[in-house]
């Protein structure tokens, strides 16, 4: 049996490189292109890829995700700036290429999937809740996708359960000393030399403190997560919005 053709678009960058070596050492996969910045979209069709891992910039990822679905290639992506407004585009993209599916990731880290369940999970039990995003210097966005998805989940639980505003009384503050508001809960973003990627989630009641905490020590954390998706992904027609949903996180 022929085994998947595989492109990376985004090679030459940190998470790209990682995930053709990915690729390369997958026995039941075959990398037929790796695009670095620069080369043309239509190298993709042109060495037949039938899945396209994209992992360049928030200002690149449209572009070529919409190159992907037009020619029928399904896109594993896991480039940050995805918008209300860009997943709108997408949806409505899809329908006419069907049978094309795209997986958004916002982490491909096992334990960042499960660290935003859980975080799901315990909104409604706490009084307080903050994010803390920390990452290498060289990262292009702040806060991080994770941070934000991480916070809107948990925005949303809270909401679900009827829990109110939480407390701050801050009435003056210099300008970001609470962070970025992400529907309600203030996500804060350290850059750091020698970070990796990490996230905190601190949640505070009456005499407790929950901290749920993840740490990519290296860029290989994220490769199951990637061959995960390139492996499921022909089988998921239409967009998917984080890898939990190829995960069975309730068995
Ligand atoms: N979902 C996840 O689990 C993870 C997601 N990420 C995200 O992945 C993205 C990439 O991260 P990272 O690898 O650290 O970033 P890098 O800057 O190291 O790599 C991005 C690469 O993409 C290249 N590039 C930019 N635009 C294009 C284009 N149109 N075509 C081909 N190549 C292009 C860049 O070239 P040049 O240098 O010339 O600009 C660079 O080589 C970010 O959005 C990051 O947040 C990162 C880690 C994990
Ligand atoms: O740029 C990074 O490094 C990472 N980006 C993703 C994000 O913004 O959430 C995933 C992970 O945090 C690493």
């Amino acid at each position: 049996m022929s085994k998947p053709r595989v492109a990376v678009i985004g090679a030459g960058g940190r998470m790209g490189a990682e995930a053709v070596r990915a690729v390369e050492s997958a026995e039941d996969l075959e990398l037929v292109a790796a695009l670095g910045r620069g080369d043309s979209l239509d190298a993709l069709t042109g060495a037949g890829a039938e899945i396209a891992v994209e992992l360049t910039h928030p200002d690149s990822v449209m572009e070529n995700v919409e190159f992907c679905v037009r020619n029928g290639i399904h896109c594993v992506v896991g480039t940050t700036g995805w918008t209300d407004e860009r997943l709108a585009t997408l949806r409505e993209l899809l329908p006419g290429s069907p049978g094309t599916g795209v997986l958004i990731a916002p982490n491909f880290g096992i334990g960042a999937v499960l660290t935003m369940r859980f975080a799901q999970q315990a909104a409604r039990f706490f009084e307080s809740v903050e994010v803390v995003e920390l990452h290498h210097p060289n990262k292009a966005d702040a806060p991080s996708g994770t941070a934000a998805r991480t916070a809107q989940l948990i925005a949303a639980a809270r909401e679900e359960a009827g829990c109110p505003p939480q407390p701050d009384a801050t009435s003056t503050a210099l300008e970001g000393a609470r962070g970025a508001d992400v529907d309600g809960v203030p996500v804060h973003a350290v850059r750091l030399r020698g970070l990796v990627a990490h996230q905190e989630v601190l949640f505070g009641g009456e005499g407790e403190i929950l901290t749920i905490r993840h740490d990519s020590m290296n860029r290989g954390s994220f490769m199951p997560g990637v061959l995960l998706g390139v492996r499921r992904i022909a089988q998921s027609p239409g967009l998917t919005f984080g890898l939990e949903h190829f995960l069975d996180l309730d068995g």
